[in-house]
């Protein structure tokens, strides 16, 4: 549904000059239709660029972006327009527009495409439904807590029947609970109408709660790609060990601040209830500190991981008697570094 073939974007500095550093630089993956596919980097990492290269928002500097079997680079106008109506977008801000009624800015698009007015009315009432909204056709953006104008911005971004949708950070700017009912429905339009779904975000519970697969993004570069259980479970590179210690609620500094080496285990079934951790300190007369942990699911599997620092004794021996019973582990960081 959508590929990038070897993309980077430089942005012309202020001069008009090309700027020093590309906000990406050869990044290649692709999105199969139906898939939830979530992008993940910190500030500054190249998302929004990626995102907005996806609807023609802004072009590459080099290789191609290929969406629905278009090469958006090579639209024109016409072609733009048309893709825009097959490529959905909704906002952290939301985007609304003011001045118009929730249903207002539902019928916007509707309207830009030139749809007759009975048609606008009856699709406009049935997006409000779709996204529980039916009492507030007539209310301002202004009226509406921040969950209900995401809402309004699915709405509209449904309304022209698209078959991808773009979400931009869609729920950074939401309290937890409005975040869990948002992606609740994110994750229903996918179900229910098999909608492409391509979401960038800097925080990985995020991505655990709803995609399918993941690109972490790291100075413009892809350093990593996968299902969102390999990459949750057993994260390859730098940036997404961070990103997945700070969803166990590890704080960033806590592996330098700690002595030995910081290990996290993986529990899955079973093990996760054996009473391991006592067993193999007085074994192999290792000590450790507790750093994070959590019982979580990914999706339906239930695991629990714990991030420890080890200390004292035969720490290899320990390693080896947690793999033997099971536990997955993976080193985290050494003191010190
Ligand atoms: N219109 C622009 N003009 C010049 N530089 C830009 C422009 N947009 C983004 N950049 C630069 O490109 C790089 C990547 O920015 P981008 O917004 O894509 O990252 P991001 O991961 O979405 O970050 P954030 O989460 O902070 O929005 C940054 O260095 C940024 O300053």
């Amino acid at each position: 549904m959508i590929t990038f073939e070897d993309v980077s974007k430089t942005y012309a500095g202020p001069g008009g000059q090309a700027g020093d550093r590309a906000a990406l630089a050869g990044v290649s993956l692709s999105v199969a239709p139906g898939e939830v596919f979530g992008v993940i980097g910190a500030s500054g990492a190249g998302k929004s660029t990626l995102i907005r290269l996806i609807n023609g928002l802004e072009t590459p500097s080099g290789g191609k972006v290929i969406v629905d079997g278009d090469d958006v680079a090579a639209l024109g106008v016409e072609g733009l327009r048309s893709l825009r109506r097959r490529v959905g977008m909704i906002f952290q801000h939301f985007n609304l527009l003011s001045s118009k009624t929730v249903a207002g800015n539902v019928a916007f698009p509707l309207k830009l495409a030139g749809r007759p007015d009975a048609e606008v009315k009856a699709r406009t009432a049935e997006l409000l439904a779709r996204v529980g909204l039916s009492d507030f056709a007539g209310k301002y953006p202004a009226q509406l807590s921040g969950g209900q104008k995401q809402r309004v911005g699915i709405a509209r971004a449904l309304a022209t029947g698209p078959k991808v949708l773009l979400c931009d950070e869609a729920t950074s700017a939401l309290d937890p609970e409005t975040t869990e009912q948002i992606l609740e429905l994110v994750s229903g339009l996918n179900r229910e109408l098999g909608l492409t779904i391509v979401l960038i975000t800097h925080e990985m519970d995020v991505v655990r709660r709803v995609c399918d697969r993941v690109a972490v993004l790291e100075a413009g570069k892809v350093v990593e790609t996968g299902l969102v259980e390999q990459v949750f479970l057993h994260p390859a590179s730098a940036t997404a060990r961070r990103f997945v210690m700070e969803a166990d609620g590890v704080p960033g500094e806590a592996g330098a601040a700690v002595d030995g080496r910081v290990v996290r285990l993986t529990f899955r079934g079973e093990a996760t209830y054996r009473p391991i951790l006592g067993a193999v300190a007085r074994e192999t007369g290792v000590d450790y500190s507790i750093l994070g942990g959590r019982i979580h699911r990914l999706r339906e599997t239930p695991y629990g991981q714990l991030t420890l620092s080890l200390t004292g004794g035969d720490v290899e021996a320990a390693i080896a008697r947690f793999q033997a019973d099971g536990v997955r582990v993976d080193l985290v960081a050494e003191a010190g570094r």
